[in-house]
C-alpha cells in the first residue's frame, strides 16, 4: 500500500551508540539523541562536553569511531560528507556570523540562495518573482524589513545573527542547527532570538547548542544535557536543572 512508501518519519535525526576520540580521549562516548521531525531542541553542557563535536558527526565534518547516525530514519549519514548533508536539507550556523559585511542584506540573502553557484552564474541568475517573494518574506520574519538595503556592516551583532539564520533559511533546510547564537547579544536580542527560533521550529527541526540559561528558558523545549560525550539528562529545563548531577557538573558552576 502506498502507506509504506509515504511512512511518517519518526526521528528527523537519530543518533545512537556514537563514539568519536581524539588521540585516545573519548569526545563523544556512546551518545544516543533522538529528534523528532519539527521539534526545537536544546543542548546543554559544560565546555568541553561534545557539544560541538556532536553538531560537527551530524553535519558530516566529523566521522564518528563507531555508532549510528540517521536523517529521516534511514539515511546514513555516516556515508556522506559535508557538502551532500547540506545539500540534504541540514543547515548550520555557526557561532561567529559569516555575513558578507560589504553587502546588502538584500543581497546577502540573495547569494546565499544562489547557493553553490559560481560567481559567474549568479550575476546573470535573474530570481524568479516566487523567489523574491520568499527573501521578502524571511527578511520580514528575522526583522530586518526596516534593514534590507543596508549595508550588513551597518548592523548590530544581533541582527548580522538574525541574517545569517535568514540566510539558512532562504535554502529550506528541514533541520537547522545553531551553535550559541545568544552569545554577544542584548537582552532583548537574546528574547527575540528565542521568538525567532521557536517561530522557526513551526516549520522545521531546530537544535539549538547554547549557554545562556535565560535564552533556553524562554525556547521552552525539551533540553539535553551532554557531559563527557554522553546525554546526562533529558527533559524540560526544571526537570534537568533540578537533577544533582546537572547542578553538579553544569548549572552550580
Ligand atoms: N579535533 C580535535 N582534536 C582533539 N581534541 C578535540 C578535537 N575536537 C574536540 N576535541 C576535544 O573534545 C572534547 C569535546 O570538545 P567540544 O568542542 O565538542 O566540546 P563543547 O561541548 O562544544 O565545548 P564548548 O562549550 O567549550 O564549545 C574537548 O575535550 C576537546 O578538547
Amino acid at each position: 500500500m502506498l502507506e509504506t512508501s509515504h511512512k511518517k518519519v519518526q526521528s528527523i535525526l537519530y543518533l545512537s551508540g556514537v563514539t568519536k576520540s581524539f588521540d585516545g580521549f573519548k569526545a563523544i562516548n556512546n551518545l544516543s539523541l533522538d529528534i523528532a521531525p519539527g521539534e526545537l531542541r536544546a543542548i546543554i553542557g559544560p565546555n568541553g562536553a561534545g557539544k560541538s563535536t556532536m553538531m560537527d558527526i551530524i553535519t558530516g565534518k566529523t566521522k564518528p569511531d563507531e555508532g549510528d547516525v540517521k536523517f529521516k530514519d534511514t539515511i546514513d549519514l555516516t556515508r556522506h560528507d559535508e557538502t551532500d548533508i547540506a545539500n540534504m536539507g541540514i543547515g548550520r550556523k555557526f557561532q561567529k556570523p559569516t555575513v558578507i559585511e560589504s553587502l546588502t542584506v538584500w543581497d546577502n540573502m540573495e547569494l546565499a540562495l544562489a547557493g553553490n553557484r559560481g560567481i559567474f552564474q549568479t550575476l546573470f541568475w535573474k530570481l524568479s518573482d516566487d523567489k523574491k517573494l520568499r527573501i521578502e518574506e524571511i527578511i520580514k520574519q528575522i526583522g530586518l524589513a526596516e534593514k534590507t538595503d543596508d549595508l550588513a556592516q551597518n548592523l548590530s551583532h544581533g541582527q548580522k545573527q538574525w541574517l545569517e539564520i535568514g540566510m539558512l533559511l532562504i535554502q529550506e533546510p528541514e533541520v537547522l542547527l545553531v551553535d550559541e547564537p545568544a552569545g554577544g547579544m542584548t537582552d532583548y536580542e537574546t528574547m527575540e532570538t528565542a521568538k525567532l527560533l521557536k517561530e522557526i521550529s513551526q516549520e522545521h527541526s531546530v537544535i539549538v547548542v547554547e549557554h545562556d540559561m535565560d535564552f533556553v528558558r524562554a525556547l521552552d523545549c525539551k533540553v539535553t544535557v551532554l557531559h563527557e560525550g554522553s546525554v546526562l539528562a533529558e527533559g524540560t529545563l526544571d526537570k534537568v536543572s533540578s537533577d544533582k548531577r546537572v547542578v553538579e557538573v553544569y548549572l552550580g558552576r
